[in-house]
């Protein structure tokens, strides 16, 4: 343990995204021998197929297409890759595209469509690699027919604002999509398939993972209207056409079972925030510290979240429990937002700003949310660092902390303080870690 918390907890976090990084996770995954292929418990010959071809699509594109395209070399004809601005690199056989997220743009349609012109030439002779990471549902937006792009965006805004969870966000995209929902075991059928899985969602559901382009849906039309009614949302008419005949049995549900389309698809999980914390730990134990993961499965709202991390470290500070200093408490998941002011931030900056509310003068403790990204939310951090000192560092610069926590103003809060924690993109995603530490 160093004498500085800050200089620590940077360690964990670069631990923690090196040791998701997905190069490694594929290459963890898949081994090669000859002509045998190993992904998980099975093997694949791939002498017997006449074309091998790789679609990825999230926010690990990039290093996951590199590291098949290092186990495939010569044997790969050819892929599309696409990924969120700032996320991209070059690949040697691969096509990256670049497109917006977490509201999609134009070239999330460009990138689509790109995607289903590669699917619609395979055949049953052929192998499709997909990549998936979290970030594909903007990133790889095909409206279906009679939805219009700023249907999605929309729709994608006003949900985003509510706090919806990604379960939900995800039963609407993939209602109006071509391509989620199963939409790209369809196109690639009668293709086989290789599925290869970051997970950045809780529980690691592959019909939720950047909405299960290759999985049977769970989802309905009942659900997507449950949704509707919850959060109020007012549709554009093509949707509510659209829904309309969905309930009505007019227009299909998305596929729902192991029917002939999924019957050649495979799929494996190469990396989730389980791995992130578990590397977060062994960090931490090597630095010195006691650790406790308490779940990687956190949900709920932030600044809620915060004040039950905030809890745990006045009960550590005055009673040592529920491990005794030096500790390190690490949870992961993901929280939500509900959106009420016009201020910059994330979910993890919004934990961190509530934290820092609760804990004003505790001694020798830090908070530090992180998103595996490097991106929270629509900013340019990952998260801050939250202490017993952050509200006298605001007080210094003459700025209010609970009317910034008030206008959702989290980014101002810590960049004023000098306590944002920035790391760039990270080329991962494996949802958010919260690591508590007591000096
Ligand atoms: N001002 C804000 N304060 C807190 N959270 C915000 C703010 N603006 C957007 N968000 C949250 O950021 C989320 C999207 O951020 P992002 O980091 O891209 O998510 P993900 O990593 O899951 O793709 C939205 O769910 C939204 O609730
Ligand atoms: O693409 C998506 O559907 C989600 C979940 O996988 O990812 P993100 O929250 O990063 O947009
Ligand atoms: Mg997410």
């Amino acid at each position: 343990m160093s004498d500085d918390l800050r200089s620590d907890a940077r360690d964990i976090v670069s631990n923690i995204i090196s040791g998701v990084d997905p190069f490694s996770c594929v290459l963890r995954a898949v081994s090669r021998e000859g002509d045998r292929l190993n992904v998980g418990a099975d093997s694949f010959d791939i002498s017997s197929y006449e074309n091998i071809y790789l679609v990825a699509f999230g926010k690990a594109s990039v290093a996951m297409s590199k590291a098949l395209e290092e186990i495939l070399g010569d044997d790969l004809s050819g892929g599309c890759a696409v990924t969120k601005y700032g996320f991209g690199g070059s690949l040697k056989k691969v096509n990256i595209m670049e497109a917006g997220h977490p509201i999609p743009d134009k070239n999330g349609v460009i990138a689509a469509e790109c995607i289903r012109d590669l699917l619609e030439k395979t055949g049953s002779k052929d192998l499709v690699f997909f990549l998936i990471s979290g970030g594909g549902s903007a990133l790889m937006t095909l409206p279906r027919k009679g939805i219009s792009l700023s249907d999605f965006i929309s729709l994608t805004n006003k949900l985003m604002r509510v706090g919806a969870t990604i379960d939900e966000i995800n039963t609407i995209r993939k209602h109006l999509s071509a391509v989620k929902g199963g939409g790209l075991a369809k196109m690639a059928y009668p293709s086989e398939s290789i599925s290869l899985i970051l997970s950045d969602v809780v529980g690691d559901p592959l019909d939720v993972i950047s909405s299960g382009p290759t999985v049977p849906d769970r989802s309905t039309f009942e659900d997507f209207q449950q949704i509707v009614e919850k959060y109020d949302l007012k549709l554009s008419p093509a949707v509510e056409g659209l829904v309309e005949d969905g309930l009505e049995g007019v227009v299909e549900d998305t596929p729902k079972s192991e029917g002939p389309v999924f019957e050649r698809c495979h799929h494996y999980l190469v990396g989730n925030n389980s791995l992130a914390l578990h590397e977060a730990e062994k960090r931490a134990k090597e630095l010195g510290y006691n650790t406790l993961v308490l779940t990687s499965s956190l949900v709920g709202e932030a600044s809620e979240i915060a004040r039950v991390f905030a809890a745990i470290a006045r009960e550590e500070r005055k009673e040592s429990r529920p491990l005794s200093p030096p500790a390190c408490i690490l949870a992961g998941g993901e929280t939500t937002v509900r959106i009420k002011g016009k201020g910059k931030g994330g979910r993890c900056q919004e934990m961190a700003l509530s934290f820092a509310l609760e804990t004003r003068g505790l001694e020798n403790i830090l908070f530090v949310p992180a998103a595996t990204d490097g991106n929270d939310g629509p900013t340019d951090a990952a998260g801050a660092f939250a202490d017993g000192y952050s509200l006298e560092k605001s007080k210094n610069v003459h700025i209010d902390a609970k009317a910034l926590l008030r206008q959702n103003n989290s980014y101002e809060f810590f960049r004023e303080i000098g306590d944002l924690l920035i790391t760039g993109p990270t080329g991962t995603n494996v949802m958010d870690v919260y690591i508590l530490l007591i000096g």
